[in-house]
């Protein structure tokens, strides 16, 4: 056997020393939490052995809840920590819906009563008005009831797959961890999505072992006229499976099956029918893993939104911009009265299927396929418009939002799904001229930390 000498210079310079375990690691303590954090853990400190405050993230508890943890691991600026013992709960405390709750990594806040949970959201919504530089008082003002789409009401879902000597999992990962879940009860996602995430733990446990594993995550979006479904896998199908995928999607009745590995484009496996889905009674189709607002209730409640604010705003050039396959496109041309809407995107196929659909309809709306990132529509070219719409990806439309500050209609809506960002682009906004005239927080990922803000913005008159 070789024997080999390592110099230890050789790869960094520098002798390596060995690795110090952080002795709070395993250290465990009394707490009572303090507040519910922005990513939905609670929040306290404990007394480390030298005196010292330390911060800690717990899960799964609320504000008043006495418990005893253990530190886990480092987290950012302080460290994750799990629930030892439960000393005494919170009376805002409800019982989890799901029985996977506290493993499953899907929701944060099943364990805060409806009331709470509402002002939670309502809290986060503020806080980013506030952080836009608009001062309490007014932010109270703007800000109107959160529209929370309601249990079993998800369309769309991602599960990731692991087939292995312990079986086969089609769920979510665990918290802070790498392990799926299988989630039977999951109470956020559509029963149609819950049957195919159980029929399709049948099907894996029914195929050879070797091919079952190449699937690493399947995307289900649940059309008007039935599933589509992209499975991710590291290799292609054999014969074999492809005959079982297409007898699986006939007995499942899914609209249509697509297969993907890496990078490489989706391939149809199971064409039954193209999947729709109706903006204004226009079917558009839809492509593999495409874009669709996460919820029914929150797609509804963002275009009423639009809508009302149509009536008042009565605008006749209206750019659509982040325009996916057309959630608002349609409602803008179409509601009420005619209306002529440029809509902008990048996404290829988005702007394909949309075409289709405009071309089909007869719909008074252009199609532009164009990275607003890189080109956003210059102030020069907002000049047309005496609306623009926004809804950006949750990088935001910082690009966008320069050029509107410089020459943007007197009237824009933004439609946002990152507080963050929106928070960065209405600071933009402000700056260039102008006010925030009501904004409404949608909550389409129940019991997550996530949020969706309408705004309806009016440039101030000089
Ligand atoms: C949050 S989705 C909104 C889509 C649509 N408004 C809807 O409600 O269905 C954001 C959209 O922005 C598109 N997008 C992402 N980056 C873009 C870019 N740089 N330029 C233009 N569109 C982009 C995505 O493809 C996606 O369709």
């Amino acid at each position: 056997m070789k024997h080999h000498h390592r110099n230890p210079r050789a790869r960094g310079g520098r002798k390596r020393q060995p690795s110090r375990r952080d002795p709070l690691i395993g250290f465990e303590a009394p707490v009572t939490i303090e507040q519910v954090g922005a990513r939905g853990d609670g929040i306290a400190h404990v007394a480390a052995p030298d005196g010292k405050a330390v911060l800690v993230y717990v899960d799964c508890v609320l504000p008043g809840d006495e418990v005893r943890v253990a530190l886990r691991q480092k987290r950012g600026d302080g460290y994750g920590a799990e629930i030892v013992e439960e000393i005494t709960r919170s009376p805002s405390f409800n019982p989890p819906r799901c029985s996977h709750f506290k493993e499953c990594g899907g929701c944060a806040l099943q364990h805060m009563n409806d009331e709470d949970y509402r002002g939670w959201k309502h809290d986060k919504a503020r806080t980013a008005l506030l952080r836009a530089g608009i001062d309490a008082e007014d932010a109270d003002d703007l800000i109107a009831d959160v529209e929370i789409s309601p249990p079993a009401s998800r369309r769309r879902a991602g599960f990731s797959v692991h087939v292995g000597a312990t079986g086969v999992f089609v769920g979510f990962h665990g918290r802070f961890s790498h392990t799926v879940l299988n989630v039977p009860d999951c109470a956020v996602l559509r029963p149609e999505l819950m049957a195919f995430r159980s029929a399709f733990v049948d099907f894996l446990k029914s195929c050879p072992p070797d091919h079952a594993r190449d699937i690493k995550e399947v995307f289900v979006t649940l059309a008007d006229n039935g599933l589509d479904v992209l499975v991710h896998a590291s290799a292609d199908p054999n014969l074999d499976m492809r005959q079982d995928l297409a007898a699986f999607a006939d007995t499942q009745n899914i609209a249509r099956l697509s297969w993907k590995v890496g990078e490489r484009p989706d391939e149809p496996v199971a064409a039954r029918h193209t999947p729709l889905v109706a903006f204004e009674n226009v079917e558009v189709p839809i492509a593999p893993g495409g874009f669709l607002q996460a919820t029914r209730e929150g797609e509804h409640a963002l275009v009423s939104a639009v809508k009302s604010a149509l009536d008042e705003i009565a605008p006749k050039q209206v750019a659509d911009l982040f325009c996916g396959v057309g959630s608002f496109t349609f409602a803008l041309a179409l509601s009420g009265k005619r209306r002529s809407v440029t809509a902008v995107e990048s996404d290829p196929r988005a702007v394909e299927l949309l075409q289709y659909a405009v071309g089909q309809s007869g719909s008074p709306i252009k199609v532009v396929k164009r990275d607003l990132f890189r080109q956003p529509l210059t102030a020069t070219e907002l000049a047309a418009f005496d609306l623009v719409v926004f809804d950006p990806p949750r990088a935001g439309a910082l690009a966008q939002c320069e050029e509107l500050a410089v020459g943007g209609p007197e009237w824009v809506l933004a439609v946002s799904c990152n507080p963050a960002t929106f928070t960065r682009d209405m600071r933009v906004l402000r700056n260039g001229g102008y006010e925030i005239e009501k904004v409404v927080p949608v909550d389409q990922f129940l019991w997550s930390s996530h949020l969706e803000m309408f705004a309806v913005l009016r440039r101030k008159q000089a």
